[in-house]
């Protein structure tokens, strides 16, 4: 799936401008960004809720149709179970939806509601479910009738560690048959974790993309340095830039490898060197330095 300069403006508001990544057949994409960034917007415009102001979404190389959009799993912001009604029955309903036939919608519906912990809860309306669970019927309502993609607003929010893992292999077992898999997340560890790719949006802009490794490569290289006398020398040493300097431990930004060698080097000629690590920065680090 292609996202092809899709821009959103309402009035003065442009709430996606002019976004472009592709979610590649069988890998999972997390979508993140600030509240307003624009997420929600361009999901809705993937998916045909909301129309672009102008750019496209590519299917096979050719721009999506309403019958193709029709196979994509949605689950919505504002989710589509009606709170009131019971869960397999409208499980049922969103199925036969999708095109399947009713008795293969019930054996699936209970099934995965079987395998999630709602085996029990059948006829129970939505509204009596506990927030957690009513999300685990709402992921299951976007993989009924096999879809050929996923789009998931935040998905994973509000689950427990347990459902987080149970859900991410039901997206997993979708991934492995080939299917592209995009959603949003606030949870950066998980998105980190889960994801093959990574698009950071700003403001309506896409701000950084590609695989948390090539992220990661972007950001500075930093090495924490611990000692057993002060490190307070480490501020002239050449091609060193100081980031936090507390005593005998001192976080740095060297120019290069060579100078990180060379401090290196110069501690140990000024005495034992506790620690001389690279320090990897989380998703976290290099998300608040793109949108910064
Ligand atoms: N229907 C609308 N009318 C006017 N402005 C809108 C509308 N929908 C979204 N916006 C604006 O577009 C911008 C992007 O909103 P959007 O909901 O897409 O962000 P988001 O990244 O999903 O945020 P969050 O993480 O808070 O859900 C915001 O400034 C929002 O106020």
């Amino acid at each position: 799936m292609q996202i092809s300069h899709l821009t959103r403006r309402f009035g003065d508001v442009v709430a996606a401008a002019d976004v472009s990544f592709e979610v590649p057949a069988g890998q999972m994409v997390g979508f993140v960004g600030g509240n307003g960034a624009g997420k929600t917007t361009t999901m809705r415009m993937i998916m045909g809720v909301l129309a672009p102001t102008s750019g496209e979404v590519l299917w096979d190389g050719a721009p999506t149709t309403r019958e193709v959009r029709a196979r994509f799993g949605y689950m919505p912001e504002e989710r589509g179970l009606y709170p009131k009604q019971p869960v397999l029955g409208q499980l049922v309903y969103l199925g036969q939806l999708h095109g399947m036939t009713a008795s293969a919608a019930r054996q699936r519906a209970t099934e995965l509601l079987g395998r999630f912990g709602l085996g029990d809860r059948l006829d129970a309306k939505v509204e009596t479910l506990s927030l957690g669970n009513q999300q685990r019927a709402q992921i299951i309502a976007s993989v009924l009738g096999d879809p050929v993609a996923l789009v998931l607003d935040e998905p994973f929010s509000g689950l427990d560690p347990a459902a987080v893992d149970q859900m991410s292999e039901l997206l997993r077992e979708h991934t492995a048959r080939g299917v592209p898999v995009l959603f949003s997340s606030h949870q950066l560890e998980l998105v980190d974790r889960l994801c093959d790719s990574i698009v950071v949006l700003h403001h309506g802009r896409v701000v950084a993309s590609g695989s948390s490794e090539q992220l990661r490569a972007t950001a500075p290289l930093r090495y924490r340095l611990t000692t057993t006398g002060d490190t307070g020398w480490v501020r002239g040493a050449p091609g060193i830039t100081v980031v936090d300097l507390d005593g005998p431990s001192v976080l740095v930004e060297p120019a290069d490898e060579d100078a990180a060698q060379r401090l290196l080097a110069d501690a140990a000629a000024r005495g034992p060197v506790r620690e001389f690590s690279l320090i990897r920065p989380s998703l976290s680090e290099i998300y608040r330095e793109v949108a910064a």
